[in-house]
């Protein structure tokens, strides 16, 4: 049967990184993803906006909304310390089936929950089902409708607290302007852009980091 997009970027991975080395399975997705297809990573660019952020907030509780193919969690859970982890949900399964190849491959797989569902489904079990008390990071990298009504959902479950951070993707390409217009005009968020490029190409894209003020 012909192999997907991201069953090839899962076997360029197994046939070309160095399993247990997250660095490795980043740089050979992004290595396949700029030469032979593309595919909807957050990249290298972004992704040093990603990382600083991680540092910055050093989170011992991070959520990830759009797992794909599980670059972006590999890339997270490389960043956290001891005993911190990463739930990240994904809607769709054959994605989620990947993903959890790739995050086991880069040998990150105890930091990192893999969540497989809707999440306006998922967000309101984090606390009951998953023991999650509030959320330190987030980054928003899902369907680009969702940003809003689950940022909404987010802090109806009073996952957010005064200091969490949120790092949300796409701002500029696709985009997200309902979005953008939410937050930046939310009195309860503190926002800062950082403008970028869409992953592997020359495109204009940007991050929006939101930090919850409670
Ligand atoms: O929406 C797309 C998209 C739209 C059309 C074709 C392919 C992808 C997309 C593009 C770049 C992204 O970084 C990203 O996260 C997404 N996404 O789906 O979440
Ligand atoms: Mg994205």
């Amino acid at each position: 049967m012909n192999q997907t997009k991201e069953q090839r970027i899962l076997n360029f991975v197994l046939q070309n990184a160095v399993r247990g080395d997250p660095c490795s399975v980043l740089d050979t997705i992004d290595k396949y993803c700029s030469q032979k297809e593309w595919a909807m990573n957050v990249g290298d660019e972004k992704g040093l906006i990603l990382d600083k952020t991680v540092e910055e907030v050093n989170p011992s509780v991070a959520l990830e909304l759009g797992t794909y193919c599980g670059y972006s969690a590999v890339r997270i859970a490389r960043l956290l310390k001891a005993g911190a982890y990463l739930l990240t949900v994904e809607f769709n399964p054959e994605f989620a089936a990947i993903a959890k190849q790739m995050i086991e491959f880069a040998g990150v797989q105890d930091k990192v929950k893999l969540l497989e569902g809707p999440s306006e489904e998922i967000i309101p079990q984090l606390k009951k089902k998953y023991e999650v008390d509030t959320l330190d990071f987030v980054f928003l990298d899902h369907w680009k409708d969702r940003y809003t009504p689950d940022t909404i959902l987010l802090q109806e479950c009073n996952l957010l607290r005064k200091g969490s951070v949120l790092l949300a993707d796409n701002i500029i390409f696709p985009g997200a302007p309902e979005f953008l217009n939410y937050i930046r005009n939310n009195p309860h968020f503190q926002c800062t852009n950082y403008p970028s490029h869409l992953e592997y190409m020359k495109v204009g894209d940007a991050m929006e980091k939101a930090v919850f003020l409670g």
